[in-house]
């Protein structure tokens, strides 16, 4: 496995690789791997004959204030468990690399972005639209792998892709989870022992969400009001938002069915967790 860090050298790469046919299968991430990013690079390994991992804790989509400084950073460690699933190359460009003096371009999916995350943060999703179309450009990927627990993100890169006409075959794959149910996130780290407790409130608050919606109930405010005492019981927790939301245009719904998604942001302390539900697999089981 060869890791690059030039974004020139990555480029002419992938131009070779993809003159030679062979596929590309790319896995963008910010790197501090877990069990979520490898579930996509072994994806990846399946259908590509190159997988492209890429590791950039990108500065465009982190507000003031909020943790670029504290993300968690392990390049010697994630290359070995890379290499481990058969990752071909790790491309780690510097920060001063991709966004070089002058640099002016940015891209900005409208619509999506108003919502959800991007209410509470502020220019994060063109910071991710941006460094996404830019590793797109670079990686040339003919297939692109990302996580459902960043829901709001893939239906935003989805459009994105839709939108600029980029040939790239994005796929979504499912949460994976820690054994007791909290979502996978390299910021978990962060938390302490009492706070990884509390973190556990945001699954669940889904399983709650599910057992009531199971049970007959699918007014939207009324199962918000449940989870949102669920979490208020952890003296760390602040709720960011808890929305129940259509899969496709991430508006507000007041009745759950089969399209809606439950979404939840929350700060366990400094840490700020995403999770979500998509209800179609509670209708299924009903
Ligand atoms: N638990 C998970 N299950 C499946 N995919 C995941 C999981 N966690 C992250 N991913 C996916 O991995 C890709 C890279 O995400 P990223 O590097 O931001 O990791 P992260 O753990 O989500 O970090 P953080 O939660 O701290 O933002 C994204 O497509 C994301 O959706
Ligand atoms: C897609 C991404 C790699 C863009 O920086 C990031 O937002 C992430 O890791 O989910
Ligand atoms: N996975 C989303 C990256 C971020 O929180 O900035």
């Amino acid at each position: 496995m060869k890791i690059i860090e030039n974004v020139q050298e990555m480029q002419q790469l992938c131009l070779d690789a993809r003159q030679n046919r062979e596929r590309i299968a790319f896995v963008p991430t910010m790197g501090y791997l877990h069990e979520g990013h490898l579930s996509l690079v072994r994806a990846a390994r399946q259908q590509g004959d190159r997988v492209v991992l890429s590791i950039f804790v990108n500065p465009t989509q982190f507000g003031v204030g909020e943790d670029f400084d504290r993300y968690p950073r392990d390049l010697t460690r994630d290359a070995q468990m890379a290499e481990a699933e058969g990752a071909d190359w790790i491309f780690a460009p510097r920060a001063s690399d991709m966004y070089p003096q002058g640099y002016a371009t940015f891209v900005d999916v409208e619509g999506l972005t108003e919502t959800l995350c991007g209410r509470s943060r502020p220019g994060h999703f063109r910071g991710v639209t941006t460094v996404v179309a830019k590793l797109f450009a670079i990686v040339q990927p003919h297939v692109a792998y990302f996580g459902n627990k960043d829901f709001q993100q893939l239906a935003v890169i989805r459009r994105m892709t839709t939108d600029l006409n980029f040939p790239v075959d994005v796929r979504g794959l499912p949460i994976v989870r820690e054994e007791d149910g909290l979502a996978m996130s390299s910021r978990n780290v962060n938390l302490s022992a009492e706070q990884r407790q509390q973190a556990l409130s945001l699954y669940t608050s889904i399983e709650l969400a599910q057992r009531m919606v199971r049970e007959g109930e699918t007014r939207s405010a009324t199962l918000i009001d449940a989870i949102r005492s669920r979490i208020e019981q952890e003296p760390d927790a602040q709720i960011d938002y808890v929305q129940i939301c259509d899969q496709d245009s991430l508006q507000d719904v007041e009745e759950v069915d089969a399209r809606s998604v439950l979404l939840l942001a929350v700060k366990i302390g400094d840490t700020r967790l995403i999770d979500n539900h998509h209800f179609a697999s509670t209708f299924d089981a009903a």
